[in-house]
């Protein structure tokens, strides 16, 4: 097995953010192709299809989406996201923001997680990937503090938080938060309202501006118009927006996506791709997708944790994963090629 490919489950000696530092090869947040717009076509990917960047969409300030009454108040609002947010290049290559070492947890006698490792550095995009029922949202929800590991230590925004009381997570969720398959949204709530509760909760905000900060946060996402609503009068796809809206109002650290891409058609796929890279790029933001979907990994991913029967059986690049020998991984992305053919 390649070491460098490969974090072996029962490598009980090695730590995650040696295993970050063991894919030093990895793309670095932010280190891609400059130009305006291009497709990764190397003939050596065994399942590779070419992955649309469009870097001008990426790099368009998603500011630019928002109406003139609110782009003071919005405009501020994120500058101050982003600049609380340190940027990839300033830190350290082997600080992770997020790790896992030697993490395990079971339901009984089901072991669903056994010596798992893996890391995410500041600003960087993790997608796991896995067969149904792997760990991928128990692995999230052990970030959030809402599951306890058995075994194993797990740092987010920094600390170790295996020990962390109530209390203390309330200060993680702060800088890290979770956009929940089905949104999690209040229902009984306008979209509105959703979205301002992060703002209303801080109480540094007056009504005005509340209004404002939530009408171009709103627009940003795709969902303009859309305050007065309640969450049941919206499709999935939109739910999710009004979710990464009301994230965004928390100004996170780091955003946690449970398969953003289940249950919407691929246009809004493809926007909330979008939507995550622009995210990224313009406010620092760490992220971890959990995904079903390939196409959406490569197009979002810095690296990839591969979860199978219990173990971390890759963690590496996308690249990485596309070239290996192992012949669980090449089984996986065969069966991906087959049911979503390109
Ligand atoms: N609170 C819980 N109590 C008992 N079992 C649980 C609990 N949460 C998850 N599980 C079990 O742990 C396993 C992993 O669940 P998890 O939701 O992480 O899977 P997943 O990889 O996200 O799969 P899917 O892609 O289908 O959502 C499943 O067998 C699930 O039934």
């Amino acid at each position: 097995m390649d070491d460098k490919q490969q974090v072996p489950s029962g490598d009980a000696g090695r730590s995650a953010d040696a295993a970050a530092s063991g894919s030093a090869e990895s793309n670095a947040p932010g280190e891609q192709s400059a130009s305006a717009v291009h497709t990764d076509e190397s003939s050596e990917h065994l399942y590779s299809p070419p992955v649309v960047v469009d870097e001008e969409a990426l790099n368009k300030p998603l500011i630019d989406e928002v109406t003139p009454d609110v782009a003071q108040e919005i405009g501020e609002f994120m500058q101050e996201t982003a600049e609380q947010n340190v940027e990839p290049e300033n830190v350290a290559p082997t600080s992770s923001y997020i790790a896992f070492d030697n993490v395990c947890k079971s339901f009984g006698d089901f072991k669903v997680l056994q010596n798992v490792s893996f890391c995410v550095n500041h600003g960087e995009t993790l997608c796991i990937l896995g067969r149904s029922g792997v760990g991928k949202s128990v692995s999230l929800q052990m970030l959030m503090g809402f599951l306890k590991p058995d075994s194993g230590s797990i740092k987010v925004a920094g600390e170790e938080i295996t020990g962390f009381t109530e209390t203390q997570m309330l200060a993680i969720r702060r800088k890290v938060t979770m956009v929940f398959q089905n949104g999690a949204l209040f229902d009984s709530v306008s979209v509105g309202e959703n979205v301002a509760f992060p703002l209303r909760e801080k109480g540094e905000l007056a009504d005005e501006q509340i209004r404002q900060v939530v009408k171009g946060l709103l627009e940003m996402v795709g969902v303009a118009g859309m305050d007065d609503l309640l969450p049941s009068d919206l499709s999935t796809g939109m739910k999710r927006s009004v979710a990464i809206a009301r994230a965004l109002a928390a100004q996170p650290e780091a955003v946690l996506y449970d398969e953003p891409t289940t249950m919407v058609d691929p246009l809004m796929a493809h926007l909330l791709g979008d939507l995550i890279e622009r995210l990224k790029r313009q406010l620092h933001l760490t992220s971890i997708v959990v995904t079903h979907d390939m196409r959406f990994a490569r197009k979002l991913a810095d690296r990839v944790l591969f979860l199978h029967e219990g173990h971390a059986r890759f963690f590496g690049t996308m690249d990485e994963l596309e070239h290996s020998e192992d012949e669980v991984l090449r089984d996986f992305l065969a069966m991906d090629e087959l049911l979503y053919p390109t």
